[in-house]
């Protein structure tokens, strides 16, 4: 168990090679070091801003996937931020640095950004809400894990700094400990106690693998 839950921890250590490329990838190294140059950040950016917009679509058919209401209201809850936050955040980044809204309308989907966003909807339209929560999570935790280490490694003259601080904030970890919460809680109402030995273990745990090397070649969009 860690600070973001008991099935996250497992998957995440099943995964672990991967888990390290996608936390530990040279493009985050780049924004820790402050050596990321920015014309590669801000296609990153352009590309998260579509890969947000499908997020979405995905936490809203967590909300028609879920159980009961308190599923219901978490994941509804997830929508709204990514909609009026997480989203405008990258809309006033991509301002200052000179692009307006036009460009983030106009702009074409790189095919690794179609690849991720539709995974994960599909694990929502052919799997249950388990499928696709194993399929949000790596994206979800996986930026509070590198949002923290970053904080404290990162060069104090990184011009990253605010993205760092986003993912490192108290506001952005208690989502990532809320979201590994309802995790588990899913995980105990539909497997029981002993989820590890349930006959859809080892299943999920693939789908986790998968977003997560997904999350790898997002990292890499920028050189397609
Ligand atoms: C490729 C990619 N992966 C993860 C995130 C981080 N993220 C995705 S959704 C969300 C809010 C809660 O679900 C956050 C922080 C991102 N921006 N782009």
């Amino acid at each position: 168990m860690n600070r973001y839950g008991h099935a996250f921890a497992a998957w995440r250590a099943e995964a672990q090679p991967d888990w390290d490329a996608y936390t530990r990838h040279p493009f985050v190294e780049g924004l820790r070091d402050g050596t990321l140059p920015q014309s590669r950040f801000l296609t990153y950016l352009v590309q998260d801003y579509l890969f947000l917009k499908n997020f979405s679509r995905a936490w809203a058919l967590a909300v028609v996937k879920a159980g009961d209401l308190d599923e219901m209201r978490a994941c509804s809850a997830t929508v709204h931020t990514l909609l009026d936050h997480e989203m405008s955040l990258h809309v006033q980044t991509c301002a200052r640095a000179g692009m307006g809204p036009e460009v983030l309308a106009d702009a074409q989907e790189a095919v690794t950004n179609i690849a991720y966003t539709r995974y994960v909807l599909e694990a929502g339209y052919s799997g249950d809400f388990l499928d696709l929560l194993a399929a949000l999570m790596p994206c979800v935790i996986g930026y509070g894990e590198i949002g923290l280490r970053l904080a404290t490694e990162a060069t104090p003259d990184t011009p990253y700094r605010e993205w760092i601080d986003t993912y490192a904030g108290a506001e952005y970890q208690a989502a990532c400990v809320s979201a590994g919460a309802l995790l588990d809680s899913a995980i105990r109402k539909r497997l029981g106690e002993a989820p590890e030995k349930s006959p859809r273990w080892a299943a999920l745990s693939d789908r986790f693998a998968t977003a997560t090397r997904l999350e790898v070649a997002f990292w890499e969009l920028g050189r397609e």
